[in-house]
């Protein structure tokens, strides 16, 4: 029964990349724009003092555009450092400029960045390539996410262009749900919609 969850996983994942990629850089950008109003706007996200985000690629939302906002507000920022066993690190940085490609091609903070505890994070955004209305989602498989989430009580949100917005997605036991979903039209707080 789990085999054929990943399973489904598997050819979901696959398919959501395929569509992903059909979308223009203008949808897109204007895609972010709304995502990152919204998150702006999150009472969560807006009293943090440390922000964990991923950088984001290809067609995910340019998070990285965050980050020089997030410093100006005089907020710290964390990005992950990818390690071997689906762990990853919360590592400090001070410019995305620091950040370098690095497993997997997506930028990376150095090794020199301070290593920050998972109970250090306010605020975590996690990244997905879909999410559904209870705050489950797909991610890319590495299992990263899922084992971090298990290890920090912060705030954890996702943003989702509605267009990858699901009903229930398929779930495992130790997937873990976001506090929120946003899309360019609605924040969506599972745990508040019960
Ligand atoms: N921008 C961003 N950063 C992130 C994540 C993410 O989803 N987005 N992650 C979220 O966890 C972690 C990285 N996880 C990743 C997991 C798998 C692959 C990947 O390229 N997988 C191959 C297939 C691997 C295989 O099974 O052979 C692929 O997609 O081609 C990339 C990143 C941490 N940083
Ligand atoms: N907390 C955990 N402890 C141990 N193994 C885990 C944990 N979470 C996930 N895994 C394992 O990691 C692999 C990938 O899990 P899953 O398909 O849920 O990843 P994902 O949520 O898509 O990826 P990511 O979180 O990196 O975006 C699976 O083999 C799963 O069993």
């Amino acid at each position: 029964m789990h085999d054929a969850t990943e399973k489904e996983k598997a050819v979901l994942r696959r398919r959501l990349v395929f569509e992903q990629e059909k979308i223009d850089d203008k949808t897109r950008e204007r895609s972010d724009g709304e995502l990152f109003a919204r998150l702006r706007e999150l009472r969560e996200f807006r009293e943090a003092s440390v922000v964990f985000l991923y950088v984001g690629t290809g067609a995910e939302p340019n998070t990285a555009m965050l980050i020089p906002e997030l410093l100006a507000a005089g907020k710290r920022a964390a990005v992950p450092l990818c390690r071997g066993g689906g762990e990853m690190e919360a590592r400090l940085i001070c410019s995305p400029e620091e950040l370098r490609p690095g497993r997997f091609g997506i930028l990376e903070p150095g090794q020199q960045s301070p290593n920050l505890p998972p109970d250090a994070m306010d605020f975590i955004l996690v990244p997905a390539l879909c999410f559904d209305r209870e705050g489950f989602r797909l991610g890319r498989g590495g299992g990263y996410y899922d084992r971090y989430l298990q290890k920090s009580s912060a705030f954890s949100a996702g943003l989702c262009r509605g267009i990858f917005l699901r009903e229930r997605l398929v779930r495992l036991e130790h997937d873990r749900r976001v506090d929120a979903v946003i899309t360019e039209k609605e924040t969506i707080r599972p745990g508040i919609r019960g």
